[in-house]
C-alpha cells in the first residue's frame, strides 16, 4: 500500500483497516482488549460518507484491503512555540539547563527575530507538521515588547496562508511579572483578541502571583479571550502557581477554557497538597497539556554531569481519574528548550507512552493527541473519525501498538480531504541563510 494507491478523486473504500475504540465515536463493532476493530471507510468528495465494522471474509470489489493497519485521525497539536523553531544551530543552549534556554532564547530574540526570520521558520515548521499528520497546532508566541509587534502580525498571515491545510491558533507567551505593566498588557490582550488568539502568561511563585492572576483573569474576560498558561515549569516543590490558577478561576468565575502546560513541580509535592490542587482544577474546569519530549530534557538538569532521576513530566494519570482533560504536545523544536524535534505527533504519543506509561491499558490515552486538545480549543470534528466527517486521517504500516509504537512510520499516508498529500519534508539547508552565527 502506497499513497499513490489513494484515488485522487471521487468515492473509495479503504477496507480492513484497524481503528481504535477512543477515536470512533460511532462505530458499533466488537473492539478487541487493545481497543481496536477492524473496519471499512468509505470516501466521498472529501468526506467520510460511512465507517463500518468489517465483518466480510472477502475484500468488497473495488475495496483497497488495508490488511488491518492502524488509521487515526489527523493529529492536534496543543502547545508549540513555532516562532522559536529551529534557531538551534545559531543559538544553542549552552548547558542544557532551563535558564541556559531562557537567556539563549531571549538573546536570539533581540538579534535576529526579524517579521522574515520568524515567517520563514514558522513556514518550515507547518510543513514539517503537515507532512507528519497534524490538522491543528497551537502555538505560543513570545510577546515581551516589542516582539509582540513583529510576531502577532507574521502568524496572521501565515495562519491564512495555511488555512485549509494546518489549523492555527496562537497565544501570546510572557513571564506574568509583564502584566504588572498595565496598560501595556491591556493593549497586548486587544492585540490577542484582534487577531482571534488566547491569552497566555508563564507562571511563577511571586509575592504578588494572586494580585497578577486576577489582572489576567479580567483582560480575558473584558475581551472574552480563552487562556492558556506555562505554569511550575521546575521541580521546585514550593511551586504552586498551578494551584493558584485555578483559586483564581473559581473566584474570578471564568467561563472560558483554560488549558495549563508543564505543571512539572506537582510530581514533586507531597500527596495531600496534590490531592488538594488536584480537586481544585477539577472545579475550574482546567484542561493539562504535558510535554513529555521538553520536559526530560530540561528537567532534573543540574549542568553538573549528574544523572537525572526524574522524569519531569506531570501527574497525568491522577488528572485524567479527577476527570481533567489530558493532552500531550510537541513544545518546542531545535531551540534552547528543546534540542530535537519535528513536531511529529506520533513521536510524542510515543515518548509519552513510555515515558508517561500510555499502555497497560491504553484505554483512551490516543485521544490525548487528537480530540481531547480539539476539545480545549474548539475544534469542532476534529481529532476524530466519523460519518460525515472530513477525510483527514493517517495510514500507518503498524497494526497493533507495538508495531505502531517501535519505528518511526515514516512511510505512513496522510489524507487530507480524501485524498494522500505530498509528504516530503523540508530540507534544514532551506534555512542554512538565518542560521549563518
Ligand atoms: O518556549 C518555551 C518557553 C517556556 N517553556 C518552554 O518549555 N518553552
Amino acid at each position: 500500500m502506497t499513497s499513490e494507491m489513494i484515488p485522487e478523486t471521487g468515492q473509495f473504500v479503504l477496507s480492513n483497516v484497524r481503528l481504535h475504540a477512543s477515536l470512533t465515536p460511532g462505530l458499533s463493532a466488537a473492539f478487541d482488549a487493545d481497543g481496536f476493530a477492524l473496519a471499512d471507510i468509505t470516501v466521498a468528495d472529501g468526506k467520510i460518507s460511512s465507517i463500518i465494522a468489517n465483518r466480510r471474509p472477502n475484500t468488497p470489489a473495488g475495496a483497497l484491503d488495508l490488511g488491518g493497519r492502524i488509521v487515526m485521525p489527523c493529529f492536534v497539536d496543543g502547545h508549540t512555540h513555532i516562532d522559536k523553531g529551529h534557531i538551534w544551530p545559531r543559538k544553542p543552549n549552552p548547558d542544557g539547563t532551563f535558564m541556559g534556554a531562557l537567556n539563549a532564547t531571549g538573546a536570539d530574540r533581540a538579534a535576529r527575530w526579524s517579521a522574515e526570520d520568524v515567517a520563514r521558520r514558522m513556514d518550515f515548521s507547518l510543513r514539517c507538521a503537515y507532512a507528519h499528520g497534524t490538522r491543528a497546532l497551537r502555538t505560543h508566541l513570545d510577546s515581551v515588547a516589542p516582539q509582540e509587534e513583529i510576531s502577532w502580525p507574521v502568524f496572521e498571515t501565515v495562519r491564512e496562508k495555511w488555512r485549509g491545510r494546518i489549523e492555527l491558533q496562537a497565544a501570546c507567551l510572557l513571564g506574568i511579572e509583564g502584566v504588572r505593566d498595565k496598560k501595556w498588557f491591556e493593549s497586548l490582550a486587544k492585540r490577542v483578541a484582534a487577531a482571534n488568539g488566547v491569552l497566555g502568561v508563564v507562571t511563577y511563585m511571586l509575592p504578588d502571583l494572586e494580585e497578577l492572576l486576577d489582572r489576567v483573569f479580567a483582560q480575558a474576560i473584558k475581551h472574552g479571550l480563552d487562556l492558556d498558561f506555562h505554569a511550575d515549569e521546575t521541580d521546585d516543590i514550593s511551586a504552586i502557581s498551578l494551584k493558584k490558577i485555578a483559586e483564581a478561576a473559581l473566584w474570578n468565575g471564568f467561563e472560558g477554557n483554560i488549558l495549563v502546560g508543564h505543571c512539572c513541580s506537582l510530581a514533586r509535592q507531597p500527596d495531600l497538597d496534590v490531592l488538594d490542587t488536584l480537586d481544585k482544577m477539577a472545579k475550574a474546569g482546567l484542561a493539562v497539556v504535558s510535554l513529555p519530549m521538553c520536559n526530560l530534557y530540561l528537567q532534573d538538569r543540574r549542568g553538573d554531569n549528574t544523572t537525572p532521576r526524574w522524569r519531569g513530566v506531570t501527574l497525568l494519570h491522577e488528572m485524567k481519574a479527577r476527570g481533567i482533560p489530558v493532552a500531550v504536545a510537541s513544545d518546542n523544536t531545535r531551540d534552547p528548550f528543546y534540542a530535537y524535534g519535528d513536531l511529529d505527533m506520533l513521536e510524542v504519543y510515543r515518548m509519552a507512552t513510555r515515558i508517561l506509561h500510555f499502555d497497560h491499558p491504553v484505554g483512551d490515552w490516543p485521544q490525548a493527541v487528537t480530540s481531547t486538545p480539539a476539545r480545549v480549543m474548539r475544534l469542532d470534528g476534529f481529532g476524530t473519525l466519523a460519518a460525515g466527517g472530513g477525510a483527514d486521517f493517517v495510514v500507518f504500516r503498524g497494526r497493533n501498538w507495538t508495531e505502531l509504537l517501535s519505528r518511526p512510520e515514516s512511510d505512513r499516508i496522510v489524507v487530507r480531504d480524501g485524498r494522500a498529500i505530498e509528504r516530503q519534508l523540508p530540507d534544514y539547508a532551506e534555512l542554512d541563510d538565518l542560521m549563518v552565527r
